[in-house]
């Protein structure tokens, strides 16, 4: 008997004994595009819990169970043999139909019933190039015979703490479980070695770093009980606080937490490595501005990478503006902005400054990683919108290393900080992400930093209305209706546009450039401004700083607003063709409104029916979060973090993160109480042996 199976994964896969009355458990299987999906063991009555989304030019018809009868050419000859499609997911696609994740098994004749024999879960394993599965599941039978039973690396005080299977249970259980139930446990046991020494190896590296046992158990706890890990404003410098009653607004409770967290390890010796994420407009800048403005407190440096000009012109100004507002101060501390368009002796007079340290603060592009820039005294570095910069380039201030104490230029204020003065230091890391992923997959991808979160917005904020329009004549109508009634009311609008120019390729697609007329003769009372990536740098500050100011009212804008443009009364947003938009994409360009307290509205406008139902979501939820684990649930990890996030990912053979994350949390703390018992591992020697054989994995994320 022959038995096929189009999955490409590489773990077994099983089929139960047809006829049984129970729901079935859920499988992984990779969908045409190689994304993993699920897909079920044979339900020949009861629909699977899970729904699947189809893709977006795609509608799903549905599952249907069916022993077919179908016939096979070999040769000349036509021999008829039997077919089990025990799961056939149908999708329409435009014109045709296609099959999906389906599950076949080949039977001699129609009464063949060796594989059920045994009336229990039987494994499905791929069979490529002619290799007979019967013969693969031979070979692992008789293998399973031969595993001896104290072959699991993995203490026993863990592996029961957790409720895990020994591993050569997990062995024999995911290949020949007597029921469904012990197939969960053995999958759920080796989805837990793989999270587990992803874990073990990163908090293993970091243990490594640090010199004595005071510094490695700080470490552990900060993971432990990362509530404790945090000051009180009391113990902020006078630097901080200061700029705090400068703010003309109060902090929220959240930003308050975040910036006692930060606080707290820059006062340590180790330096730190953390991500700060929240939702759009949540009020992360300010926060990387205190953290900035404490360690120039303290007579250091900082530096503030973003991952565009404009962003950082906004930043600059927004910053200098504060500034500003400090009242009661001997000493402004001086800033500079440095990017690509710095004119060349401007450049090198910053460069200059930043050597001899008179400059304390430097808010730039990816200038400022740049071997010739030099600091004084680095002491922290934020990156925002991390994930727009590689490893490697954000990994490069970890060069930048700096005498701690020693370069400083105010003296410090305490004997305690005095005797740390001689050790050469790499500078802080705050990386903070705009896109908010969901926690596991924080884990996963950042394993190694420390998570910061902003979960409550600034008051006043009320969600941006969104509509989902469908961008026919009459959709348009409407959309201009709109636009005509905010505008009268004194509001400010951005045009978002897939493109620049009208394309030839795809002449559906809006273009900045191409609607810049239309739109300026259909509102003859209001001034249009364009931006664009394509823009001269000066060309973009001066479109921006326009609608800033009121003197324009409608931007026509490409995605170039995406990440971090802050006008507060703008107060709508037209995207158009909106289904060239990712969801988590969208929902950063609809941050760009409703970051005041003006009303406001966001009008999704699609080109076709069939993408407004991928859209709907937008409408349902403004809670960043929600939809990025939305995003993880309907699409995978691959498709929600882009490709070059998504590239830093680890490989992960049988997990699938979207559902597994609660086993990544338990795989952490078990890595956590690991550790915690021998910082080495050398009283777990078997775990150390394993950890060097899969480290190569384990570190494929970072
Ligand atoms: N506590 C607060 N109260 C009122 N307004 C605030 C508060 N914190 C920040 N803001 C304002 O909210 C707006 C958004 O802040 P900010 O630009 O820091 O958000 P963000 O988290 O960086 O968002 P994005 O990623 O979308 O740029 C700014 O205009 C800022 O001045």
């Amino acid at each position: 008997m022959l038995t096929a199976n189009r999955s490409t994964q590489t773990n077994s896969s099983y089929e139960e004994t047809p006829n049984r009355d129970r729901p079935r458990d859920l499988l992984r299987s990779r969908n045409a595009r190689g994304l993993n999906t699920y897909t079920t063991t044979p339900e020949l009555r009861q629909p699977p819990s899970k729904k699947l989304e189809p893709a977006a030019n795609t509608h799903d018809v549905g599952e249907t169970w069916s022993r077919i009868r179908t016939t096979k050419k070999k040769k000349s000859a036509t021999v008829s043999i039997a077919v089990d499609f025990y799961k056939v997911r149908t999708m329409r696609c435009k014109d045709h139909f296609e099959m999906r994740e389906y599950n076949i098994d080949v039977l001699k004749d129609e009464e063949d019933s060796s594989v059920y024999s045994k009336g229990r879960p039987y494994p499905i394993y791929p069979s490529k190039k002619g290799l007979n599965p019967d013969f693969l599941r031979d070979i692992i039978s008789r293998a399973l015979k031969t595993l001896p039973h104290n072959l699991d690396p993995i203490p026993k005080d863990v592996t029961q703490d957790f409720g895990l299977l020994c591993l050569s249970d997990a062995y024999i259980g995911i290949h020949q479980p007597k029921n469904l139930n012990e197939a969960d446990l053995a999958r759920k046991r080796l989805i837990f070695d793989e999270f587990f020494y992803l874990q073990l190896g990163r908090l293993f590296q970091m243990l490594e770093g640090l010199g004595t046992k005071i510094e490695k158990d700080g470490l552990l706890d900060k993971y432990r009980k990362p509530e404790l890990s945090s000051t009180i404003m009391e113990e902020w410098s006078c630097m901080t606080k200061k700029f705090v009653e400068a703010l003309p607004y109060s902090l929220t409770r959240s930003q308050l937490n975040a910036t006692s967290e930060i606080i707290w390890d820059l006062k340590r010796a180790v330096p730190m490595n953390r991500l700060l994420q929240g939702d759009v407009g949540c009020g992360k800048t300010v926060v990387a501005f205190l953290a900035c403005m404490e360690v120039i407190g303290s007579g250091y440096q900082a530096a503030f990478m973003v991952p565009t000009e404009l962003l950082a012109v906004q930043h600059y100004e927004n910053l200098l503006h504060l500034l500003e507002k400090i009242k009661d101060i001997h000493k402004r501390p001086s800033v500079a902005l440095l990017t690509g368009s710095t004119p060349t002796k401007q450049a090198q007079f910053i460069r200059k400054g930043l050597q001899a340290g008179d400059i304390s603060l430097v808010i730039g592009t990816h200038t400022l990683i740049a071997e010739k820039v030099e600091f004084s005294a680095l002491r922290i570095a934020i990156v925002d919108e991390q994930h727009r910069f590689g490893v490697v380039q954000r990994g490069r201030f970890n060069s930048k290393l700096y005498f701690n104490s020693i370069s400083s230029k105010l003296a410090s204020t305490s004997s305690k900080d005095s005797q740390k003065s001689d050790i050469v230091m790499a500078p802080h890391v705050l990386a903070m992400s705009a896109t908010p992923i969901p926690r596991t997959l924080a884990l996963a991808l950042y394993g190694d930093m420390s998570l910061t979160q902003i979960t409550d917005l600034p008051p006043g904020r009320t969600p941006v209305e969104t509509y989902i329009i469908e961008g026919n004549e009459t959709g348009f109508e409407n959309i201009y209706q709109m636009m005509e009634e905010e505008l009268g009311g004194g509001g400010k609008v951005y045009l978002v546009y897939p493109v620049i120019e009208q394309s030839e390729q795809l002449p559906q697609l809006r273009a900045a450039s191409a609607d810049l007329e239309t739109i300026s003769r259909r509102f003859p009372d209001y001034n249009c401004g364009l931006l664009h990536g394509k823009m001269k740098s000066d060309e973009k500050d001066e479109a921006l700083r326009r609608f800033r100011a009121g003197e324009t009212n409608i931007l026509l804008s490409t995605q170039v607003i995406e990440i971090g443009v802050d006008v507060p009364d703008a107060s709508m947003m037209v995207v158009m063709n909106a289904e060239r938009f990712g969801i988590a994409q969208l929902h950063q360009l609809r941050g760009r409104v409703g970051r005041g307290e003006r009303k406001s509205k966001c009008i999704l406008s699609a080109s076709t029916t069939t993408s407004l139902n991928r859209l709907k979501v937008l409408g349902k939820s403004s809670d960043g979060f929600y939809l990025a684990n939305m995003d993880l649930l309907l699409r995978g990890p691959g498709d929600l973090l882009g490709k070059k996030q998504s590239g830093h990912l680890p490989e992960f053979p049988i997990a699938r993160l979207e559902i597994d994350g609660n086993i990544l949390q338990e795989a952490h703390l078990a890595a956590l109480k690991v550790l915690g018992e021998s910082y080495d591992l050398e009283k777990f020697p078997d775990l150390k042996a394993e950890l060097s054989m899969r480290q190569p994995l384990c570190l494929l994320g970072d």
